[in-house]
């Protein structure tokens, strides 16, 4: 395994082609799930010499939380499916290599067993911060339950997803007739979240009732910060911030729910523009390397999430297979910063980034 990529290949070997399709598939045409990756392809690095500045730390401070480096574990669902001991062996795995982990709501471990599984991992005893990952339910208690969950597993943010009003097409799961998980695993955050019924699991339900008021409502609830995960329009980045929202992660769900937005790079310069260095704004989809972390961060992400690829590592090597991407990852970034002639992540700043020169008949005048 010498780059993320390897992963995917190696997975691909040992899956279940649905799970795989799982994994993979995105909305519709999967417009979105390849402009991802393609955005960051059509960015240069335009590195600093000379600057006689070794890379003096990767280190990230969030939420009066520090993590060893600027990559999170985005949230993903159902780890069961990829490696026997699903969530528990992704968290030490980014526990070990000091990276905030967002734990799914459809974790297929109870989020108070995952947080216990990282603390256990960390080197030093230091736990990177662990973070939870939420869809507002239309049953207020259920959400309360939910939130004391994570907050009493330790969880030091909440990260609410409202990119999905609807579950998005995914037409792969649609032929595949993936629709549940398989006998034996289930959502055990949403384990008896009923009074009464012991051992009832409720479905996840997707909802396009909720508006500001809510998130105004679940500040009110918790004393966590409060992240909102799939905004891309800039007047929704005002408003968040307006609403008392903590931090804002610009993602489109992998290309998972509306299918032709735009890339997250592209849509990231006009929310950074939007928040004005007032809240921290963080990055997911079609990170695959050091150098794609580089460019999302040079134009003021302070943090970059993986989806997919931990997904992948989980699958080919379990907990391992996810220590070694991180690590990969990590020197990837490592790499890509020094190379840049930058000391630290503040150091990356956007004019090391310029578009790919697009030739000249068609460009306008070379930089
Ligand atoms: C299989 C799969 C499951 C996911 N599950 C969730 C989830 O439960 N909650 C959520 O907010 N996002 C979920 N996502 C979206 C990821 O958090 C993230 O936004 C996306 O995967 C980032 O793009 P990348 O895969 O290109 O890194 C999921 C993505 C994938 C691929
Ligand atoms: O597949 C997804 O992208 C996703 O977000 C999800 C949410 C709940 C259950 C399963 C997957």
């Amino acid at each position: 395994m010498l780059r993320a990529s390897d992963f995917e290949t190696a997975a691909r070997d040992r899956l279940d082609p649905v799970h795989t399709d799982f994994i993979a598939g995105g909305a519709r045409d999967e417009i979105t799930v390849r402009a991802n990756e393609e955005a960051f392809r059509r960015l240069r690095l335009v590195p600093r010499v000379l600057r006689g500045r070794p890379v003096r730390s990767l280190d990230v401070t969030l939420f009066g939380g520090r993590a060893r480096m600027p990559l999170l574990l985005s949230p993903t669902a159902f780890h069961k499916l990829l490696d026997p001991q699903g969530e528990v062996a992704t968290a030490r795995a980014a526990a070990a290599a000091g990276a905030i982990m967002i734990v799914s709501m459809a974790s297929t471990v109870a989020v108070g067993e995952v947080a216990d599984a990282a603390r256990a991992a960390a080197e030093d005893g230091a736990a990177p911060p662990l973070w939870f990952q939420l869809y507002l339910q239309p049953d207020r208690d259920i959400t309360e339950t939910l939130v004391r969950r994570a907050a009493d597993a330790g969880c030091s943010a909440l990260v609410v997803t409202v990119d999905s009003p609807v579950l998005g097409a995914n037409e792969r799961n649609r032929r595949n007739a993936f629709h549940d998980l398989p006998a034996g695993l289930r959502c055990e955050n949403l384990v008896d979240l009923r009074d009464g019924e012991s051992g009832h699991v409720r479905q996840i339900a997707m909802s396009a009732e909720f508006s500001w008021e809510h998130i105004t409502w679940l500040r009110s609830i918790t004393r966590l910060p409060v992240l909102l995960k799939g905004v891309l329009h800039p007047e929704d980045a005002r408003l968040a911030v307006r609403h008392g929202v903590g931090g804002l992660l610009v993602s489109n769900h992998g290309g998972r729910q509306l299918d032709t937005v735009p890339a997250t790079l592209e849509a990231l310069p006009a929310i950074v523009e939007a928040v004005a260095g007032r809240i921290p704004v963080l990055l997911d989809g079609g990170i695959r390397r050091g150098t794609d972390a580089v460019k999302a961060l040079a134009l003021g992400a302070r943090a970059v999430g993986v989806g997919r690829p931990v997904m992948w590592a989980l699958a080919q090597g379990g907990e391992k297979g996810v220590r070694r991407l991180l690590e990969l990852l990590r020197e990837e970034l490592s790499d890509a910063v020094a190379l840049c002639g930058a000391a630290a992540l503040d150091e990356l700043t956007p004019d090391l980034v310029r578009p790919a020169w697009s030739g000249p008949l068609f460009g306008g005048a070379d930089r």
